[in-house]
């Protein structure tokens, strides 16, 4: 079974791992492989003849909680090219949400330096909406519950509303329900879902095949899944796993900034011997 849209790229292994990961998974392209690569140094990597074209560059990115004041993020660098999956792993508390809500626009937290660059774009300059718009894709660890909103009427609005963005017809509710219906396959959910209000009283897993399923539904040039295995059984993560269909190579994230990017034998040493063995700590 599929889970994403045919543009989707990525495998990840199938193995049930504990640690819980942060999926970055960018699909423009279809490529039968992904390759991963975190920086830890600031360093850019430039388009030319044939390589992959650069989606995501953040250099030395610095976030501060609003409220607070409190540093969180302290000098992040991570590249992105299209076609690539990377995994951020990294201790509780670490980052890794903050890190997917700061790309997003969240406005808990406030940017105090560094850089974001989106398709060749400012990402810090661009409202929350237009980086949705712009195809960035963030789910969340936690999805909301919004009860009186059906899950259909919910997506048809979001689908829609990215279409007038786009300048394109909007489609009403017999045309998207033949949009989304398919969809629901994809992920696995039966169709009573989509009457459902969003998310409520969905268990976790369910609420975790919602967030794939807008997904699915919006599309999207790079995704952030946070923690889209934690809830999952062993026959969705099966699921996902057949459906991101790409390879993964973790990275590890400690303390507001990567301390050690590598290919999937980085993830093996933490599954051995947990964070300590690659933080020296
Ligand atoms: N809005 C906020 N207000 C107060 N503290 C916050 C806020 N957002 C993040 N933090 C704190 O920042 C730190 C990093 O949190 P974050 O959720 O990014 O970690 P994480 O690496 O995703 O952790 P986990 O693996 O447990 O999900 C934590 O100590 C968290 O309590």
């Amino acid at each position: 079974m599929a889970l994403f849209t045919p543009s989707f790229s990525c495998r990840i292994p199938t193995s049930t791992s504990p640690q819980r990961h942060r999926f970055l998974l960018s699909h423009r392209t279809f490529a039968p492989r992904a390759t991963l690569a975190v920086e830890t140094p600031s360093s850019s990597t430039a388009d030319h003849g044939g390589a992959p074209k650069l989606l995501l560059e953040v250099k030395d990115l610095t976030a501060i909680i609003a409220e607070s004041k409190q540093p969180i993020l302290k000098g992040v660098n991570l590249t992105v090219h299209e076609g690539e999956v990377h995994a951020v792993m990294g201790k509780n508390g670490s980052g890794k949400s903050t890190f997917a809500k700061v790309l997003v626009g969240h406005p808990d937290y406030e940017i105090t330096g560094g850089s974001v660059t989106y398709k060749g774009q400012d990402l810090l300059e661009m409202e929350p909406e237009e980086r949705a718009v712009a195809g960035l894709f963030m789910s969340f660890q936690s999805p909301v519950e919004i009860p009186g909103v059906s899950n259909i009427d919910f997506l048809n609005m979001a689908y829609n509303a990215q279409r007038r963005k786009l300048g394109l017809p909007e489609l009403g509710p017999i045309e998207f329900y033949g949009y989304v219906a398919p969809k629901l396959e994809i992920v696995n959910m039966k169709v009573d879902f989509l009457n459902r209000n969003v998310n409520e009283g969905f268990s976790g897993g369910e609420k975790k095949r919602n967030e794939i399923l807008q997904l699915a539904v919006l599309g999207a040039e790079l995704a952030i899944l946070d923690e889209i295995d934690s809830g999952l059984d062993v026959d969705a993560l099966r699921d996902v796993a057949k459906a991101v269909n790409g390879l993964l190579t973790p990275k590890n994230s400690e303390n507001g900034r990567i301390v050690k990017t590598g290919d999937i034998s980085i993830a093996e040493i933490l599954e051995k011997e947990g964070y300590k063995a690659i933080s020296g700590i």
